[in-house]
């Protein structure tokens, strides 16, 4: 087909507070201009106040939407969100096995930004063991970072040292955020490619609790910028680019931890 449209794929869970999850990474996907499909691993009741609830999807019911997915679209990428816990995280992974989706990045998110979990504690090692082998990319936070490393991290040399841990786990390319250090002023990334290069991306840190969907705004956009054909280091520095000016220019949402402005880049006629 000529000038096929780029495609991309969300496998994660819903926000019904429209924030985070499947909600951040289909409009970020949209800003970016690729088309995103979504496999709904789990759906959460959710506000900017907290996670009130959630239910994950029936394997069944998952590796049918991967199925209709895969018939017929040709995913050039896909990323992970939340996977809830070690049934959904083995059918995910069964899955990926099964399909071509092109390069993955995983976001392997555990708890939200309230301090519900949307990983089960039993299922970091089934992520661990089963997932982190087959990401192309892979972007912990810093306590995420913790818990796959069994590592404190506590400074810049420790994100480092993460970093290599990670790589030792069979990822190829790691991108540990650096967006919970709040006492700094920069909120600094650290990257480490699998060429053994590595880099920081920092942006001034901006005070606010609009924070909700950062990490899932970052690695869709990651995943887009892939999809597009840029090489990680680029895919990552457009990345960071891209979540800074969605907290920077932010929107009045809610009575919490607030929702990004995924508009904020566009350009057009805005009325
Ligand atoms: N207050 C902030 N100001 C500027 N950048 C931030 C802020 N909070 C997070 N970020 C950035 O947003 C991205 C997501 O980071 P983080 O919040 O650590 O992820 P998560 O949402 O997975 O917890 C990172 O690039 C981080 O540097
Ligand atoms: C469905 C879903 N996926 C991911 C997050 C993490 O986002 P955050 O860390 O900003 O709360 C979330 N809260 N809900």
């Amino acid at each position: 087909m000529a000038n096929e449209t780029i495609q991309t794929l969300t496998i994660a869970g819903t926000d019904s507070g429209g924030g985070a999850g499947v909600m951040a990474d289909i409009k970020t996907m949209q800003m970016r201009h690729v088309f995103s499909a979504a496999v709904i691993v789990a759906v959460t009741a959710q506000n900017t106040i907290g996670v009130q609830d959630f239910m994950p999807i029936p394997k069944k019911l998952i590796d049918e939407q991967f199925a209709s997915v895969a018939s017929d679209l040709k995913i050039r990428a896909c990323k992970t969100g939340m996977l809830a816990d070690v049934a959904t995280v083995e059918a995910v992974v069964a899955n990926l096995k099964k399909y071509d989706l092109g390069t993955l990045t995983v976001d392997p998110v555990m708890v939200a930004k309230g301090g519900a979990r949307l990983l089960s504690e039993d299922a970091i090692n089934t992520v661990r063991d089963e997932l982190l082998p087959l990401a192309d990319i892979l972007t912990p936070n810093l306590p995420e970072a913790e818990e796959l490393t069994g590592m404190k991290i506590d400074d810049k040399d420790q994100m480092m040292d993460a970093a290599k841990k990670l790589q030792d786990l069979g990822v190829k390319n790691v991108l540990i955020k650096g967006g919970h250090q709040t006492e700094s002023k920069e909120s600094s990334d650290f990257i480490l490619l699998e060429n053994g290069q590595s880099f920081w991306v920092s942006s001034p840190r901006i005070d606010t609790v609009r924070t909700h969907g950062t990490g899932d705004t970052l690695s869709s956009c990651i995943t887009a910028e892939i999809a597009k054909g840029a090489d990680v280091e680029t895919a990552i520095r457009t990345g960071k680019k891209y979540v800074q000016a969605t907290i920077a220019n932010g929107i009045q949402v809610g009575h919490g931890h607030g929702p990004l402005n995924h508009w904020a880049t566009f350009e057009g006629d805005g009325e």
